[in-house]
């Protein structure tokens, strides 16, 4: 086609021109708005096949079993494993699973295959031995693969699919049954509902399905054409309009090309669907199946059991990434590297307090801002929740060292490092490890290397009869490597120190905060000590760790007169 045969707007071709809107449905009484969804749907992975069919390099044994293994742990009773008359690797595939494969007796092997009879036949021969098989056929029906691909009219499709459907059955029969049936109108999303129902009601008529052996009816969004209520539309319509509905299973595949493939089948559940074939994390054909992680995870949000276990979420990625061949990208919902994880300073502090009232509470209850799902409930740690960078707060920057290293800063210290952390930042423009946070907190504060002050020692002892609870504070510290003794009254040992000090330098200094706290990380028995210290330029905080805390206190003091000195400097 010839772009430039009709008008452009913005550089692109006439949209009204090109493409054609999606019709409504004609069910103005539709009930699925209403709907909640309460119990999880029959799980069908179809990783396997679809999932498998879409990749650049398709899988080889190792990487099928790793997937099948997968699979069944995490208790999927239903995996389409492959197609087995399109491939030896596929057909291979599908008879180790059944000789060698220790499928549990609840799970049914499900296998693809086109409405054609040589194909059919191979596909009997792969599950031979298979306890309770699906033999999924499928053709489409749309308008569009109608006219171009088979030349057909509904009729000519119609028979297709019956005369499958009829030698499928009395194939089965003949083998002495055991087998499940599946029915896709494939491209059911481009398909006119009287005729994809039309189709589906004569497979019905065909394949007599019973209470004991359900056909699975798979209404497939190949092609994500619409909005996803237009999806959930068309399966109630179909959920209302089939025969025999009791006997028949309404299942979703729905594909992502809109990016609304989790909508999708959520509404479509809603709708009335019972089963849901996907990938794990989406996989498959252009921009996947709908990724049946996600939607489980979804339900267990909602308080629903999904009757999934995601609850090693990593291992899912490792077998995925092993498999596929391919890699998840950092923002994909519940598995993505990045998605437990804040950088920005409101929501760093919202989750830290978060975190605080979960703690104090005690309620089984999950309720922590920004984050949908506790990440320890899928094998995630609290670890990475907080991570720091230009955009960060000092929420962020406190839940770090508090998490980490057990230190817990005051709250005017939180303001005073930000900044320091923030200057870091905003230089190399990349985010700080919590290694470095920490260090930088312990140089600046704690260590001071190249400082101009050191504490050594002291003692204290009373100040005399005349000066009643008072004490003299009598220290050693170094000034520039030179040793220097100082003395100065008051009524404890910060007092009297902060008092010596302040004679020796000659500048007016006094205590305006002081706390302390142990520190569970790192030498067990070690207390930190913060002062936050007034002096004629304004306050700023010093630290000091020890295992006695009135040293670590006086530390706290040098610490800080070193800062006032360097402001003095500056
Ligand atoms: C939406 C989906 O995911 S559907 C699943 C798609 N998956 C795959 O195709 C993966 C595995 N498939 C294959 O390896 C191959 O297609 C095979 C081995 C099954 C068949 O291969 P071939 O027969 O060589 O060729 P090809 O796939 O091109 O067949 C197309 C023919 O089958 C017909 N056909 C396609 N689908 C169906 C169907 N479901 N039922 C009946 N006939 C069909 C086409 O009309 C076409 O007929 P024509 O030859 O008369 O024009
Ligand atoms: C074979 C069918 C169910 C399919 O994969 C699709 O329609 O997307
Ligand atoms: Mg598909």
């Amino acid at each position: 086609m010839d772009a430039k045969t009709f008008s452009s707007k913005n550089g692109m071709p006439d949209a009204s021109v090109k493409y054609r809107p999606y019709p409504q449905i004609d069910i103005s009484d539709r009930t699925w708005p209403s709907k909640t969804i309460t119990e999880a749907p029959i799980w069908c992975s179809v990783d396997l096949r679809d999932g498998n069919q879409s990749l650049v390099n398709p899988m080889g044994h190792d990487r099928k079993a790793r997937m099948f293994q997968l699979l069944l742990d995490m208790g999927f009773k239903e995996i389409e494993i492959g197609f087995p008359s399109a491939s030896q690797t596929d057909f291979d595939f599908a008879r180790w699973c059944v000789e060698e494969g220790r499928v549990p007796a609840d799970v049914s092997l499900q296998v693809l295959v086109q409405c054609r009879p040589e194909l059919i036949t191979r596909t009997f021969k792969a599950l031979e031995g298979a306890h309770r098989p699906i033999i999924h056929f499928y053709n489409s029906t749309s308008e569009l693969q109608r006219r171009v691909v088979f030349g057909k009219d509904v009729h000519g499709i119609k028979q297709i699919a019956v005369d499958a459907a009829k030698m499928i059955t009395d194939m089965a029969a003949k083998a002495g049954g055991g087998y499940r049936f599946e029915y896709s109108p494939e491209s059911f999303t481009g398909t006119e509902l009287e005729v994809a129902l039309e189709i589906c009601n004569a497979i019905i008529a065909e394949v007599k399905p019973t209470a004991d052996n359900k056909l699975v009816l798979n209404l497939p969004s190949t092609v994500e054409m619409s909005t996803p209520n237009i999806y959930a539309d068309q399966i109630e319509w179909m959920c209302r309009n089939i025969d025999n509905r009791e006997n028949v299973i309404i299942s979703l595949h729905p594909h992502n090309d809109r990016g609304t493939g989790i909508a999708a089948t959520e509404l479509g559940l809603m709708a009335g669907a019972d089963r849901v074939e996907g990938t794990l994390f989406g996989n498959g054909e252009r921009t996947g199946n709908v990724d049946i992680v996600t939607l489980a995870l979804n339900m267990y949000t909602q308080g629903v059991d999904p009757k999934l276990d995601c609850t090693n979420i990593e291992r899912i990625k490792a077998v995925y990434e092993y498999s596929n061949e391919m890699l998840i990208p950092e923002r994909h919902p519940y598995v993505g590297e990045l998605v437990y994880t804040a950088f920005s300073g409101s929501h760093q502090d919202a989750i830290n307090k978060g975190m605080k009232a979960i703690r104090q509470a005690n309620s089984p209850v999950w309720e922590v801002p920004y984050l949908p799902i506790d990440p320890q409930d899928v094998g995630r740690t609290y670890e990475a929740i907080i991570r720091i960078n230009s955009q960060s707060g000092k929420g962020g920057i406190a839940y770090i060292l508090q998490a980490d290293y057990g230190i817990n800063l005051p709250r005017n210290l939180q303001v005073e490092f930000r900044e320091d952390i923030q200057r870091i930042t905003d230089e190399e423009g990349v985010e700080l490890p919590s290694k470095r946070i920490y260090q930088r907190f312990m140089e600046r504060y704690v260590e001071q290397p190249g400082a101009r002050l050191k504490f050594v020692d002291h003692h204290t002892y009373p100040a005399g009869t005349e000066h009643k609870g008072v004490r003299v504070v009598a220290a050693e510290i170094t000034d520039r490597g030179e040793t220097r003794r100082i003395e100065g009254k008051g009524t404890g040992p910060i007092d009297g120190f902060v008092n010596a000090l302040s004679s020796y330098l000659e500048i007016e200094i006094s205590v305006a905060d002081y706390s302390e706290h142990s520190l569970q990380h790192g030498s067990n028995a070690a207390a930190i000590a913060y002062v936050e210290m007034e002096h004629p330029g304004g306050k700023l905080f010093g630290a000091g760790v020890n295992t006695n805390i009135v040293t670590a206190s006086l530390e706290a003091i040098v610490s800080a007169a070193n800062r006032v000195l360097d402001e003095k400097k500056a």
